[in-house]
């Protein structure tokens, strides 16, 4: 069994992850002045305009901007996908220049999962292909993480016979079950009913209390930045620039409809709009 899966590291990430955050000193991600472009025949689009943010193990990192202001273009760049025109992504120090079993990925579509592997299967591929694991090794890691998702059920059956918020706790499984050092996740729960995407934001948080892994979650719902987020990058509409950064450690669920969350949700959306540019803050609450 793998560490993340192991019953006991389970009980000591639970306490381990607030500590490590507060201890961590040297970021886990550094991503500087980065601009990501894409050129067509047509134009060059910046998607993106020299971003700059840190990211500490631990963390649950929120990118937050309106639809077109680059999130999920920094989110591949981040993944190693797309090579930024300007600036560096660093990960434990080291230059990011390609994809890595470091760096998994959750999309939004339903579609990320082929469709003609079991649901087992499909959390064993990432750990076969990167030869991470035997197979007999990736067989109970991939049982293990279905586990952890509550769909121990349904490790034989097809992603069609799935709803979507089960098929997203797949997709979560399997990125979990390769341990990466960043989990990268772009709206993964934007296609989802109300109910269910509030259902699969608190399996998410309850998820990462016991196991305590790093993420990086783009959204542009403010009220899913600050319940599932620790701290908030806020970006301007297209291209992108930081805006702000807002320490939300104090919000979850329970403090959804709070006048401190209101107070923060209400300034969060004056700056997405606005023409002015903060220093980035602390203090969510304040
Ligand atoms: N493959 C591409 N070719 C050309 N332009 C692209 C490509 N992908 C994205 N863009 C452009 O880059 C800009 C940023 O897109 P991106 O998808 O990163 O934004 P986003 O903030 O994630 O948006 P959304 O919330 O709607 O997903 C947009 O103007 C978009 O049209």
């Amino acid at each position: 069994m793998n560490a993340l899966f192991s019953p006991t590291t389970l009980r000591d990430a639970a306490t381990a992850a607030p500590n490590a955050l507060a201890s961590s000193e040297v970021p886990l991600l550094d991503v500087s002045g980065v601009t990501v472009q894409y050129k067509t025949r047509a134009h060059l689009v910046t998607a993106c305009h020299r971003v700059d943010f840190q990211l500490y193990k631990g963390e649950r990192y929120v990118l937050l901007g309106p639809s077109g202001c680059g999130k999920s273009s920094l989110l591949k760049a981040v993944g190693g996908f797309l090579p930024p025109v300007e600036g560096s992504i660093r990960l434990n120090g080291q230059p990011v220049t390609r994809p890595g079993p470091d760096r998994m990925m959750v999309f939004q579509e339903f579609d990320q999962l082929p469709p003609w592997k079991t649901v087992k299967q499909n959390v064993m591929f990432p750990l076969l292909a990167s030869g991470k694991a035997t197979r007999r090794q990736a067989e109970e890691r991939a049982l293990a993480a279905i586990a952890t998702v509550n769909l121990s059920g349904f490790a034989d059956a097809h992603p069609h016979t799935l709803s979507g918020g089960m098929k997203q706790r797949v997709a979560i499984a399997r990125a979990l079950a390769m341990e990466p050092d960043i989990l990268l996740m772009d709206e993964p729960f934007a296609a989802l009913d109300a109910l269910t995407r509030r259902k699969m934001q608190d399996e998410l948080l309850q998820l990462w209390d016991t196991l305590g892994f790093t993420m990086l979650f783009v959204t542009h719902s403010i009220e899913e930045a600050l319940v599932v987020g620790t701290r908030i990058l806020v970006l301007s509409p297209h291209p992108g620039r930081v805006k702000a950064e807002i320490n939300c450690h104090a919000f979850d669920r329970a403090s959804a409809g709070s006048p401190d969350f209101q107070a923060v949700a209400q300034r969060i959306h004056a700056l997405l709009f606005a023409d002015a540019v903060e220093q980035p803050v602390a203090g969510g609450a304040s």
